[in-house]
């Protein structure tokens, strides 16, 4: 359905993205790695907003190289950018309905209900007459969201979407990203792994701009299996442990003295994975 093929994109020498290769397909996909790893420049080709150097997206079977084909497949997505720059004397109303003209909802009055239905479908009714620069850091964030829900996308691409919410908005933006999952093909960026573990069927770990793992939340968490411990002291040797609420350690790695074995969750993994450069 999307088809990405040695994407490489480059900035002063340095790649952000480097001979990418990947399949999307219907449902929710995660993307996960450490600041720099390259998930925006990803997600910023795949919105169409950034030309790469190299490499292809074809989504749906356009490609954005042809100007005609990116409108084309402008009309079928939708984008939360990490840093959406609303204009702060909007009303969140006026703001999305903005965006729906600019997606080409050219009756009025048909709009206008879209604009009712997304900013429904993030919990804004109650703010539609609200001016941008009075809204919360989460409602912002809503707002953000619902914009990118215009004209049901076939695809959606959210860039650290739930930054800002309080975990009851975070509960149900859950809820309502992995019900648009069921009917399209949703990428989301996040450093949150507790929303990879509860949300998406695949999750993909980028790190120098290439895919170092992809595959279900539980095989990341296997990537840990047998390497998390807890134990009363905390171990001499290793750099990654922690106090947890309990006085006790958990330390990934090797097994400290009299230490226990844990069951790995999806950060576990992750940080297996991506190892020392987390650590430090
Ligand atoms: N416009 C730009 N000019 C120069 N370098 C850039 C630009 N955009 C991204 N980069 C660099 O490309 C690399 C990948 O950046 P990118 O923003 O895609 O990473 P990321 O995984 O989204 O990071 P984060 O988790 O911090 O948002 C980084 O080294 C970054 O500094």
């Amino acid at each position: 359905m999307i088809q990405i093929n040695g994407l490489t994109k480059t900035y002063g020498g340095r790649p952000a993205l480097d001979h990418l290769d990947l399949t999307l397909r219907t449902g929710v996909t995660g993307l996960l790695g450490p600041n720099g790893a390259g998930k925006t420049t990803l997600l910023r080709c795949l919105a169409t907003t950034l030309a790469p150097d190299s490499g292809s997206v074809t989504a749906f079977g356009l490609d954005p190289a042809s100007p005609s084909q990116r409108t084309a497949l402008r009309r079928r997505l939708g984008y939360l950018p990490q840093d959406p720059g609303f204009y702060p004397h909007f009303t969140a109303f006026d703001l999305v309905d903005y965006v729906a003209i600019l997606k080409e909802l050219t009756d009025r009055e048909h709009r206008h209900a879209e604009v009712r239905r997304v900013l429904a479908e993030v919990d804004l009714t109650g703010q539609a007459r609200t001016k941008v620069r009075k809204l919360s850091g989460g409602m912002r964030q809503r707002l953000a969201l619902a914009q990118a829900l215009l004209g049901e996308p076939d695809l959606l691409i959210l860039d650290e979407p739930t930054v800002g919410l309080d975990p009851e908005q975070r509960m149900s933006f859950r809820a309502l990203v992995s019900r648009l999952g069921e009917s399209r093909a949703v990428v989301l960026s996040t450093h949150q792994t507790e929303d990879v573990a509860a949300l998406c069927e695949r999750v993909i770990v980028l790190r120098g701009g290439r895919a170092v793992f992809d595959g279900t939340p539980g095989e990341l968490a296997r990537v840990a299996d047998g390497q998390v411990w807890l134990s009363a002291e905390a171990p001499a040797t290793s750099r990654m442990f922690w106090r947890t609420a309990d006085g006790r350690y958990r330390t990934l790695g090797d097994r400290p003295p009299a230490a226990e074995q844990a069951t790995p969750g999806v950060e576990d993994g992750y940080l297996m994975l991506l190892g020392e450069e987390v650590a430090a």
